[in-house]
């Protein structure tokens, strides 16, 4: 789910020491401000009602806030993207007026213009033109792990739609709830499997099925054991549904709340199964960047066998209804887990995901996440802005473990390693091990 988990979960043997660490001080517990939730609601409302058409709105936040016509949100996408992308000329020519940038481009390299090309809409095209609209990337032809550009809108029926008949959602059990929608277990064909429901408001308009018809094409042809596999997705008709393989051991979340802190045999194995899968998503020839990689987004086999799910979708949400998830969750993403460059709003690539398992890495060993008495988004914000890292105060951790993490998490994308890179020097730890036991007692573990 968007939202990140509450704060002390209740689970004695995840809180983590007060007392200072060799390393530093912890912070004190602290907030966003008022100042950044409001600036991120006002750009969230502008976008929304530049969506909506609604110009009376539009026009009333512009007057209180003339700055906003150039404000974007997380994924660099302006309210004159929004309304290039969804045909809303009025709201445009409004947006332009008030000084709107009108080549601003999105992280991806789109410009509105780039977006209105996509559409077709000849007014919109013309408008933007007018203003000294350029032609900057179109929807997915820029981004590295985008997968196939987007082609042609007219999709040939797939080898893996499914028929809804086939899925029967009323004796289905809720699993959990995320931010496309609801996960179900169901069983399909005599097998158990995941259900993911599709929240209809998602949904509404034909390009972002497209995309999502395109993204399941690319996803259903990866297999590897540590990524969830997909099975297929109904598209046709409402609610579209996402079918991946059922994992019974449940979320390395719930498992970390469950265990604290893992052995570093198990921590170590843990991090080879998760950078084995993310290493198939990075070097596959579409890059695919997770973008969301966390502890709930980790799935367990009945053997505890890692699986890295949630893939490959999230960047539909974040481009083409951030405003939405925004009003569903009040937040923009899972923020204890961002990389620096994902907070600060700069073009990243697929090194945001090392950060990410840097992080994740760090709380198998330790038991709790990182900055546990922050809000994720002050946690974020401690990352980005202060360049806080998370202190160790786990005993005997070796030193080449406490050097990944820490080059793992740099701030300097590009010096972080590769997945490869990773892969290979866990598994020289692993092969440093003691024999009998495994692993090397820590202090907090349970
Ligand atoms: N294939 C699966 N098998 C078993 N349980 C699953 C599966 N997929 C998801 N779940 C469970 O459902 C929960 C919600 O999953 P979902 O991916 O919708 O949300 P999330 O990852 O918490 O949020 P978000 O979509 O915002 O990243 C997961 O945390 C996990 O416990």
């Amino acid at each position: 789910m968007m939202m990140d988990r509450a704060m002390g979960d209740g689970v004695g043997k995840r809180t983590p020491p007060i007392t200072p660490t060799a390393q530093g001080k912890r912070t004190p517990p602290t907030t966003p401000t008022a100042a950044d939730r409001e600036r991120v609601a006002r750009t969230s409302k502008l976008l929304w009602h530049a969506k909506e058409n609604d110009l009376e709105q539009l026009k009333k936040l512009l007057r209180d806030h003339p700055d906003l016509a150039t404000a974007c949100d997380y994924d660099g996408r302006t309210a004159l993207h929004v309304a290039a992308c969804y045909g809303r000329t009025d709201a445009a020519r409004l947006l332009l007026e008030a000084g709107a940038i009108v080549n601003a481009q999105d992280r991806w390299g789109t410009s509105p213009l780039g977006d209105a090309e996509q559409t077709g809409n000849s007014q919109m095209i013309r408008l933007l033109k007018d203003y000294g609209g350029e032609l900057l990337g179109t929807r997915g032809s820029k981004r590295e792990g985008s997968g196939p550009s987007v082609g042609p809108l007219l999709i040939q029926k797939s080898y893996w739609e499914i028929d809804p008949s086939e899925i029967d959602l009323n004796t289905s059990i809720l699993i959990g709830k995320g931010s496309f929608g609801e996960i179900r277990k169901v069983t399909w064909r005599g097998t158990p499997v995941a259900v993911k429901t599709i929240l209809p408001s998602l949904v509404k308009d034909r390009l972002v099925v497209q995309d999502f018809i395109h993204e399941v094409d690319l996803l259903v042809k990866l297999r590897h054991p540590n990524i969830v596999q997909f099975l297929g997705a109904v598209t046709k008709r409402p609610p579209l549904m996402l079918v991946t393989e059922f994992l019974s051991g449940g979320d390395l979340n719930q498992f970390l709340q469950s265990k604290g802190a893992l052995q570093l045999s198990q921590a170590i194995s843990s991090a080879l199964d998760i950078a084995r899968g993310m290493a198939y998503l990075h070097n596959g020839p579409n890059v695919i960047i997770h973008r969301d990689l966390k502890p709930r987004n980790v799935l367990l086999d009945e053997a505890n066998q890692m699986k890295v799910g949630d893939f490959g979708l999230s960047k539909l949400i974040t481009k083409h209804h951030h405003q939405d998830i925004y009003k569903l969750t009040g937040e923009t993403g899972s923020y204890r887990y961002m990389a620096p460059e994902v907070f600060r709003h700069e073009s990243y690539d697929k090194n945001v995901d090392i950060f990410s398992f840097a992080m994740i890495l760090y709380e198998m060993l330790e038991g709790y996440p990182p900055f546990p008495y922050s809000e994720p988004y002050e946690a974020a914000r401690l990352v980005a802005d202060d360049e806080r890292r998370p202190t160790f105060s786990v005993k005997n951790c070796p030193q080449e473990m406490i050097e990944l993490i820490e080059q793992c998490w740099a701030t300097k994308a590009a010096s972080r390693p590769s997945f490869v890179d990773i892969i290979k020097r866990l598994e020289q730890m692993e092969a440093t091990l003691p024999p009998e036991p495994r692993h090397w007692r820590f202090l907090h573990h349970s």
